[in-house]
């Protein structure tokens, strides 16, 4: 069973419709200075290429982010609709050249580019095809037409070096990123690991319980709850030392997640030489067969015990309840009565397996 991390990927929906809603009236915004400027010859096309071509590509940028597999889609509609606004700017561009030998203004590419980039945080590898291809049509644009004359090459050379600085910042920002979610899943990881024994800690355990109990309530699934507790382990400590007893801890840690190596179980070590495993899915009988088959590993393994309290072999003692939940059912009542069957099985002698019984599960 695993703990979520937070994705690298994970999208921020609202955020991104904001972003978007904002690059629209950017646009729009454009619209009024830009007309003042232009001569009216030139509004059909600049209406056709803000309203026809760039407000389309955001719009239909815009929905897409309703579809419930969006995810799946963002990185490449992503590039192409910026791309598709960028080339609406090209069109302009020949429009104001051919219609009214205007020299309308480059730099709105870059500015676009920039968006895209940097805003809408478009990943280096298509924020690359979308600076490639952007060149591409802005070049073909100073071979076909003499809008910039003999300074078109300059033009050129300058969208160049600005896709290229921007393409250099994404990667850094992109680099950077990366080592914050590893560093970020390592310090998750440390959070929620024993060192000992790789199993989930308390902390961890405690989560992932709360969130394994509404499920089975949820889906009136059969919820187990093992408490696994090594016998004498001070006596075994003091007889044999610390080392010697961690090697123990480790043993019970692997053969418990040999026994409960299902994705819906969860091996805890709780904390010293005690250990919880929460199930999912199991009959009673199950249970009881799970919690045997501890007990006969460590009868297997046959790992020598004769200090202090007489017991030849290490071994451990098991509580456990199997139960149907429901809403109102409480973790911290589970673990009592997981606890008080741990307390019965130590109190017969030990080594042994004690069920604590549902219908103590009400209230008293
Ligand atoms: N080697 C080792 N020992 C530990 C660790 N954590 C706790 N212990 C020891 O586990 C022992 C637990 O002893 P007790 O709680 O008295 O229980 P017990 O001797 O196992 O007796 P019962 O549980 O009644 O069978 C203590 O001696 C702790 O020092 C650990 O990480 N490594």
């Amino acid at each position: 069973m695993y703990m979520d991390v937070p994705s690298e990927t994970s999208i921020n929906l609202k955020k991104l419709r904001i972003t978007l809603s904002m690059g629209g009236l950017l646009i729009l915004s454009f619209i009024g200075i830009d007309l003042l400027l232009l001569p009216e010859v030139l509004h059909q096309a600049y209406y056709i290429s803000r309203l026809g071509i760039q407000f389309p590509f955001l719009l239909t940028l815009y929905l897409l982010t309703f579809l419930s597999n969006y995810h799946s889609l963002h990185k490449h509609v992503l590039w192409l609709g910026v791309l598709g606004i960028t080339y609406g700017n090209f069109w302009l561009l020949v429009q104001c050249w051919t219609q009214a030998e205007l020299v309308f203004a480059w730099e709105g590419t870059l500015l676009y580019g920039l968006f895209g980039m940097f805003i809408l945080r478009i990943n280096f590898i298509y924020s690359l095809m979308y600076a490639v291809l952007s060149l591409v049509g802005f070049a073909w644009i100073i071979i076909h037409y003499p809008i910039y004359g003999e300074i078109g090459s300059i033009k050129f050379g300058f969208m160049l070096c600005g896709f290229a600085v921007s393409l250099v910042g994404v990667k850094q920002i992109e680099s950077g990123f990366m080592r914050f979610q590893q560093l970020n899943n390592q310090l998750l990881y440390l959070n929620q690991i024993d060192p000992l024994t790789q199993l989930y800690n308390r902390g961890a355990m405690e989560q992932n319980f709360e969130r394994m109990l509404s499920i089975a309530a949820r889906t009136n699934t059969r919820i187990s709850v093992f408490i696994v507790d090594l016998d004498n382990f001070k006596d075994f400590n003091d007889g044999y030392g610390h080392l010697r007893g961690d090697d123990v801890i480790q043993l019970q840690a692997q053969i418990l997640r040999q026994i409960f190596n299902r994705e819906t179980d969860m091996v805890a070590r709780f904390g010293g030489e005690e250990f919880v495993v929460i199930s999912l899915g199991n009959t009673n009988e199950e249970a009881k067969a799970q919690a045997a088959r501890v007990l006969a590993a460590w009868q297997h393994k046959n790992v020598a015990h004769g200090k202090g309290s007489g017991q030849r072999i290490v071994s451990c003692s098991i509580g456990f309840i199997n139960t149907e939940v429901d809403k109102s059912t409480e973790k911290k009542r589970l673990f009592e009565l997981a606890d008080s069957a741990l307390y019965e099985a130590k109190n017969r002698g030990r080594a042994r397996y004690v069920s604590a019984t549902s219908c103590e599960l009400a209230p008293a």
